[in-house]
């Protein structure tokens, strides 16, 4: 057989597995479509149908990857079924999701990577305004940024808890790739332009690099790339995202500190999520400043044979010399291992709060 031949055979096949596929697809669209149907026909008169499901999409996700045989990689394969998810659950509902904007800023991305391509995503001007558009309802869902491996945790996020109801109902998490950006035409910098916590995650580089040029912290990695475009002799420390948005050159590609540089989102929502069978639970516990207090939270876990994933102080706006912690622990709130533990810290805490139970990020 002839090259022209063997390709010729090779993508006949490929054609009829391509039809075979999207029509298995459109069958999966025309289930999740009935599933819609169920779900309103049993709620409640005036219950809002709540459509988008973080556990069951979890649960998905963790299937494609364990059944996976390659060749292609488990992780590629997940994100091409996030996609089909994303576009069945548009036909069910579109869902609106509100990012800590403005457009290209790595918290879209995280949208992106958590909802797939087919929900709205609205950027917003601040953590707070994120809060609001979900507590409003204006938007089902919110995406904001909540600790990063170089700089440490997002305080805005954190504190926005205080005063609010929503619940976690998901987490993502993304690779920071950082990229000096600067106008197709070269000119001197004078000026570097990021968000604070950017600058922060490249400081070694800049010093390095840039040790006398003035850097100016600004609201989001976006707007910094914004101003490059606009000013003389500016540069910005953004993403690839940020650089395609403004046209802007890459200069120096990958220039944070640590390789392993990675941000940790939340989503947040109006509504608890049923356990997946692998999640995450968040609570906000707060303490007398008195001796031993960290250690009386902590006991209550120890003894629940519970492990953290993270603690984090902030001192409380009431009363000012207590603290406030922000833990997450792995398991859900209607585990039976739970129960026990939230009474001994219900005993010890001056105030507790739950923040949710989520499944554990999977892409
Ligand atoms: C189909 C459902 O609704 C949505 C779409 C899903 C899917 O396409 O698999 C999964 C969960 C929900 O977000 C469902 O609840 O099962």
């Amino acid at each position: 057989m002839s090259e022209a031949q063997e390709l010729d055979q090779l993508r006949q096949q490929i054609d009829s597995l391509d039809q075979q596929i999207q029509d298995l697809i459109n069958q999966r669209a025309n289930c999740a479509q009935q599933v819609a149907e169920v779900k309103q026909k049993y709620a409640s008169p005036g219950e809002l149908v709540v459509f988008y499901r973080p556990e069951r999409e979890a649960q998905v996700l963790r299937k494609v990857m364990e059944r996976n045989q390659g060749p292609l990689p488990d992780e590629a394969m997940a994100r091409l079924f996030r996609e089909i998810m994303s576009q069945c659950l548009a036909l069910e509902e579109p869902l609106q999701v509100a990012y800590l904007g403005p457009e290209g800023t790595f918290t879209q991305q995280a949208a992106v990577k958590h909802f797939g391509h087919a929900v709205q995503c609205r950027g917003q001007v601040s953590i707070a305004d994120v809060f609001r558009e979900v507590e409003s309802g204006a938007a089902n869902y919110g995406v904001v940024p909540v600790e990063n491996s170089t700089e440490g945790v997002v305080t805005h996020t954190l504190d926005s808890f205080f005063d609010s109801n929503l619940q976690i109902c998901g987490e993502v998490t993304l690779r920071i790739h950082h990229h000096l950006l600067v106008k197709a035409d070269a000119e001197p910098v004078e000026r570097i332009y990021s968000h604070a916590q950017s600058l922060g995650q490249c400081r070694r580089w800049l010093d390095q690099n840039y040790p006398n040029v003035e850097r100016i912290a600004v609201s989001s990695n976006a707007e910094a790339a914004r101003r490059a475009s606009k000013e003389a002799n500016a540069a910005a420390i953004a993403s690839e995202a940020a650089a395609e948005l403004y046209q802007l050159r890459i200069q120096a590609a990958n220039i944070e500190d640590r390789p392993d540089n990675t941000t940790r989102f939340l989503i947040i929502g109006r509504q608890a999520t049923t356990p997946s069978g692998d999640d995450k639970t968040s609570v906000l516990v707060s303490s007398r400043n008195q001796p031993g207090a960290l250690y009386q939270v902590l006991e209550p876990f120890h003894k629940a044979g519970i492990s953290l994933t993270r603690i984090e102080t902030r001192p409380a706006r009431s009363g000012t010399w207590n603290y406030v912690f922000f833990i997450d622990f792995e398991g859900h709130r209607h585990d039976a291992s739970i129960a026990p533990l939230i009474d001994d810290l219900r005993d010890v805490a001056l105030d507790f709060k739950w923040l949710g139970s989520y499944p554990k990020a999977v892409l």
